[in-house]
């Protein structure tokens, strides 16, 4: 079987399903903001982007948030070790979170564990309130160790891509959500 890291990028284009319309994307993400909002008023805020997935929510709420706000990012990646799933910090926040209302943003919930740890992490550092928002969760049937606050739409239990998640590497830039064909 052919490696798929040396696919091209119109192979998962191909080999792919919409699920969520570049229009449906846009209304959930309006959808996200007005919850947001809504919880929110106009206390300021710090915007904490989870890499790299997150980074598509963030830009396309930074435009439709009106309240004053400040932008964080981390980068926390998974390492399956033997035993169970362990997170492993590749950055940081550099803001101090201490006091903080912070906005946790991701592409997905899938089993939960990323977000369950930046919260975690926010938690530690003594944010006065913690909020997430996803763009997706996975419909997966499973128990999560936490449930986000705000999420934008439901996919299937199928790999999707698109709006900020990748096939292998490729198209976190499309406007639509996609999930790759079952083979
Ligand atoms: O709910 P979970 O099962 O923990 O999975 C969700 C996480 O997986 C993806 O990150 P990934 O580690 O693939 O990195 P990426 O953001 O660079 O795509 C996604 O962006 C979420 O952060
Ligand atoms: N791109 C992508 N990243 C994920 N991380 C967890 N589930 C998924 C998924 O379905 N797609």
């Amino acid at each position: 079987m052919q490696d798929p890291n040396t696919r091209s990028p119109d192979y998962w284009l191909a080999n792919s399903e919409l699920v969520f319309s570049a229009d449906q994307v846009t209304h959930a993400l309006d959808q996200i903001a007005q919850a947001l909002q809504a919880r929110l008023a106009a206390q300021p805020i710090l915007l904490l982007c989870v890499m790299r997935g997150g980074l598509y929510l963030a830009g396309q709420l930074m435009q439709r948030l009106q309240l004053p706000a400040r932008l964080d990012y981390l980068q926390a990646n998974r390492y399956h070790g033997t035993a169970g799933s362990d997170i492993v910090w590749a950055r940081l926040p550099e803001f101090d979170l201490s006091g903080q209302t912070v906005v946790v943003l991701d592409d997905i919930l899938d089993e939960g564990i990323t977000l369950a740890a930046v919260v975690q992490h926010c938690q530690q550092a003594n944010a006065k309130q913690v909020l997430t928002a996803v763009l997706t969760e996975k419909d997966n049937g499973l128990t999560k160790p936490l449930q986000a606050d705000v999420v934008g739409l439901s996919v299937p239990n199928r790999y999707v891509f698109g709006c900020g998640m990748d096939v292998y590497g490729w198209w976190r830039n499309l406007p639509e959500i996609r999930a790759l064909k079952e083979s």
